[in-house]
């Protein structure tokens, strides 16, 4: 249904987006996971033909959106990650603003917007100025704004960063409704993997500016299918330890984490006993030790070398 062909965007010497091929098709949702700067704005601004690639292409339905921008401006909803709205106006007249830029009027407009509202669940709240909204409220107005005109396919860029949990937690239940009940396409943009991994069929990963792998959350972890995560916490820092465990060279990778390690080994290479031997020898107390299936985290740490949100 939607595909970027070898989609490029140089900015001066930077390369934001190289080579990207993804496709959606239809009422699927598809994540689109990287750290910050990983090209995920880019390609999506090009999609929505808010940004002209330098190279490649976009199609909707097998017809370039390059040439024919409005086919594709038509069916497609844009929540951009910056809010985009007027404070100094309540949630309802925002919602009419927009609306009369899609073209709709009158009654249909009143009705739609009051549709938008309740799937947003801010229906009590309308009148309100915006400016007196807290931040996962004026993202949930941002969204209703992109759904005003009925949209075939949704994009969202981050929508939950920097809100609190409760919104988050109603945003991506919203989420889910739109694909599973609305039937509606989702291409959600993430650094979170607990949140790509909750929502998505099919998952991109994004790493400066290529996409690195893609697959199920399934297809994804079974790359480390031949290895497993431990997760050790201590009662303090001990980096002695840390530096014998990276020297070891039966444990594949060492990260430090808050309470204290995370090592990936070959699958039942039973290096436990190892750790609580060089635990003992450095007189570290280990407070939890975890043995655990590989996580798209574990994933993109595999391919990078790097934690997703460094
Ligand atoms: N208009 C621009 N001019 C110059 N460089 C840009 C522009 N927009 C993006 N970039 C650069 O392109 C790269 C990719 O940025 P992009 O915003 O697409 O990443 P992202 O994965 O969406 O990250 P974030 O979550 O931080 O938005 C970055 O190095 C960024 O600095």
């Amino acid at each position: 249904m939607l595909e970027t062909v070898n989609l490029k965007k140089v900015f001066k010497q930077n390369v934001a987006a190289d080579d990207v091929n993804l496709y959606l098709d239809q009422g699927e949702s598809v994540g689109l996971l990287g750290p910050n700067g990983a090209g995920k704005s880019t390609t999506i601004s090009m999609i929505s033909t808010l940004l002209r690639p330098t190279s490649g292409d976009v199609k909707w339905h097998g017809k370039s959106v390059i040439k024919n921008p409005n086919e594709i401006r038509d069916v497609l909803g844009v929540v951009p990650q910056e809010i985009a709205l007027y404070k100094e106006l309540s949630a309802l007249e925002n919602l009419k603003f927009f609306g009369k830029i899609y073209g709709l009027k009158g009654k249909q407009l009143d009705k739609k917007i009051q549709e938008v509202l309740e799937i947003v669940g801010l229906t009590e709240r309308q009148k309100d100025l915006v400016k007196t909204y807290s931040g996962g409220m004026k993202r949930r107005i941002n969204i209703a704004v992109a759904l005003l005109h009925e949209p075939v396919i949704i994009i969202m860029d981050e929508p939950t960063v920097g809100i609190d949990p409760q919104s988050r937690n109603y945003i991506l239940e919203m989420v889910r409704q739109l694909k599973e009940e609305k039937g509606m396409t989702v291409l959600y943009t993430s650094h979170y993997m607990e949140e790509v991994e909750r929502l998505c069929d099919r998952i991109y990963i994004m790493d400066h500016g290529k996409v690195i792998a893609t697959g199920t959350k399934e297809e994804l972890t079974s790359i480390l299918s031949s290895e497993e995560t431990i997760i050790v916490d201590f009662d303090r820092p001990y980096p002695n330890l840390v530096n014998k465990l990276e020297k070891n060279e039966s444990i594949l990778q060492v990260t430090e984490t808050d309470n204290g390690i995370k090592l990936i080994v070959p699958k039942g290479s039973r290096q436990l006993g190892t750790i609580f031997n060089l635990a003992e020898k450095e007189e570290a107390q280990i407070t939890s030790i975890n043995v655990q299936v590989p996580t798209l985290e574990d994933v993109f740490l595999h391919l990078t070398g790097r934690k997703l949100r460094d």
